[in-house]
C-alpha cells in the first residue's frame, strides 16, 4: 500500500530537491488518566518555532523508535520512560520545505518524574477540540485520529 503523504507549505521551495532522505522521527502522545494529552510548543531557534506539537525527535543511528522517543522525552521533558511502555501507533510521512520526515506516533500512559520543560518550551494538557494554535502540520492528523477513536462506530 502506498504511504500517505502530507505536503506542508507547498508554496515554499524544497531543500535538496526530489531525492532527499527520509528523516525518521519518534513522537509521543502522552495521556493522563482523565484522557487529556500533552502538547508542547516548538522551542526558540527550531523550524516552526512556537508551533504546537507532540514531544519527540529524530532517531539517532541504531536506535529503535521506542528508544529514541524515551531518550527525547528525557532530554526535552525530564521524565523517565521505559521503552517497553511505549506503544507504536501510526506513521505519517510529511514533506516540509526543510525536510522529508516519517513520523512514528506512539501512545504512552506511564512515565516517572515531573514534567520540566528543558528546552524553553511551553506545555499544555489538552482535550478535543484543542484550543492552542497554530498546530504543526505534521501533528494535525493525530487530532483527527483521536477524534475518530473517540467517536462511536
Ligand atoms: N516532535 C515532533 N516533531 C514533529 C511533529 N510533527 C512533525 O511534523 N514533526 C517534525 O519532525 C521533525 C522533528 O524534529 P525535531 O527538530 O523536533 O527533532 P530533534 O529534537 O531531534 O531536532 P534537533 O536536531 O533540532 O535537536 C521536525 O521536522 C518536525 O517539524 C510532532 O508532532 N512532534
Amino acid at each position: 500500500m502506498k504511504e500517505s503523504l502530507i505536503k506542508a507549505d507547498t508554496h515554499l521551495p524544497r531543500a535538496e530537491g526530489a531525492d532527499r532522505p527520509v528523516v525518521e522521527v519518534g513522537v509521543g502522545v502522552l495521556f493522563r488518566p482523565d484522557g487529556s494529552f500533552l502538547l508542547t510548543s516548538r522551542p526558540p531557534g527550531k523550524v516552526y518555532e512556537g508551533y504546537w506539537e507532540f514531544p519527540g525527535g529524530k532517531l539517532e543511528a541504531g536506535e529503535t523508535v521506542e528508544h529514541a522517543l524515551a531518550r527525547e522525552l528525557h532530554e526535552e521533558l525530564g521524565i523517565q520512560v521505559d521503552p517497553g511502555a511505549i506503544i507504536l501507533w501510526r506513521e505519517q510521512l510529511v514533506d516540509y520545505p526543510h525536510a522529508l520526515v516519517r513520523l512514528h506516533f506512539c501512545k504512552l500512559t506511564v512515565w516517572q518524574g515531573e514534567l520540566s520543560m528543558r528546552e524553553g518550551q511551553s506545555f499544555v494538557w489538552e482535550s478535543l477540540p484543542v484550543k492552542v494554535e497554530p498546530v504543526l502540520p505534521g501533528a494535525i492528523p493525530v487530532l483527527r485520529w483521536l477524534e475518530e477513536e473517540s467517536s462511536p462506530g
